[in-house]
């Protein structure tokens, strides 16, 4: 039998740390060392958390599943993608899922056959904003669909990381672990700041994994956290090609547009007709040859008030050159990069976005000459 490849599967909210946690993974993997590959998977158009791991780590593999949450739109492509990672015999996959995947789905995906014979899975772990969980699950009461993700995200984990303590008062922390441990009583909890958790107890059971494998004569470790069964059949499975996504309106005159809205949805349920999410994303391009101004990007993006929770992506300014934008919770993080970003694009996820208003605002963006 060949042997599988363990999975690490990172899961939680919109902007929570999923990418700040994985790029710590990566590097405490690299100096093992192990062989690590990533399946990302992105709302919007753009790999924006792909091209920060490729500039970080420029030796890891990524593969990216975009426009689409690998529990629904994109389920059908993640085995084939995970195939493609497999082709470079990895010691380790990563898989990133969106905010907005239920993480549920993907786990019995990766139960399927098709899988099954190829990886096995480590840890599922949820990282919780601790500045935004209440406020998140307060908000989103209405939307049974989202609900159930932001549970589906606790209940799956064996380890839960209630992260960005440093924006939240130690009494909301205490109170975040508290209505945790409603959905999961079973999980580790570690509480931290920029996803500083214990790397090496997450990685324990790989490396003894692997020490099994290059001694077979060694006594096997206990079986990892949710270890799947041994044998399935061995099925043929289509592969995705590594794509480079060019915008499908690049050349059209207008200087800046939005060009795709992605709904996120799962397939038709008719027991559960309200179970829909109205999260969406819109990637907006820097068409323009005039100046983008920083300042009034800000003022925009906190204009869409509550209707916008994440946003994301690269700006190319006049004066500081090339940007990595975040903005989660309120909070910008402005970030140089050496990245060759020709053209700057920024991807907004949100609820009921008005894209007229966004298309008019972005377009103040750019400063007149
Ligand atoms: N204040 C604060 N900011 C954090 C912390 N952890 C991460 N961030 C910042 O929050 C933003 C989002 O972090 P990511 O790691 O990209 O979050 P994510 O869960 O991958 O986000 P998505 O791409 O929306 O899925 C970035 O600007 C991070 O630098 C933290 O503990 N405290």
């Amino acid at each position: 039998m060949m042997n599988k490849v363990p999975v690490i599967l990172i899961s939680g909210f919109l902007g929570s740390g999923k990418t700040t946690l994985l790029l710590r993974l990566l590097a405490h993997t690299r100096q093992i060392p192990l062989r690590a590959a990533v399946l990302m998977n992105e709302m919007g158009e753009y790999d924006v958390d792909g091209a920060i791991i490729s500039e970080e780590m420029p030796d890891v593999t990524v593969e990216g599943l975009l426009e689409g949450c690998i529990c629904c739109s994109k389920k059908s492509e993640l085995a084939g993608a995970l195939h493609t990672l497999l082709s470079q015999e990895p010691d380790l996959i990563f898989m990133e899922t969106t905010g907005v995947a239920n993480p549920e789905q993907v786990l019995e995906e990766l139960r399927s056959p098709l899988l099954a014979n190829r990886l096995y899975l480590v840890h599922s772990i949820s990282v919780v904003d601790a500045e935004l969980f209440h406020e998140y699950n307060s908000r989103f009461t209405a939307d049974k669909e989202l609900v159930r993700t932001l549970h589906g995200q606790l209940r799956t984990a064996d380890f839960i990381v209630v992260n960005k303590t440093d924006a939240a008062s130690s009494r909301e922390v205490k109170k975040v672990v508290k209505s945790i441990r409603k959905h999961n009583d079973t999980a580790k909890l570690q509480t931290t700041a920029y996803s500083q958790v214990d790397l090496e107890p997450l990685l324990e059971p790989v490396l003894a994994r692997l020490s099994v494998a290059a001694n077979p004569e060694q006594v096997p470790q206990p079986a990892p956290v949710q270890a799947q069964p041994a044998d399935a059949v061995a099925t043929s499975i289509p592969t995705t090609g590594k794509e480079i996504r060019r915008p499908a309106s690049m050349f059209r005159s207008t200087a800046f547009k939005v060009i795709s809205a992605h709904s996120h949805s799962y397939s038709y349920d008719p027991n559960q007709p309200d179970s829909f999410s109205r999260l969406e994303s819109v990637t907006l391009h820097q068409y323009s040859s005039q100046p983008l101004e920083k300042q009034r990007l800000e003022n925009f993006l906190t204009g869409l008030g509550s209707s916008l929770l994440r946003a994301k992506g690269y700006c190319v300014l006049p004066q500081e050159g090339t940007m990595l934008l975040q903005f989660s919770g309120n909070h910008f993080e402005w970030q140089s990069t050496a990245l060759p970003v020709s053209q700057g694009y920024v991807t907004l996820i949100g609820e009921q976005l008005d894209k007229t208003f966004i298309a008019d605002q972005w377009e103040q963006c750019f400063v007149s000459l």
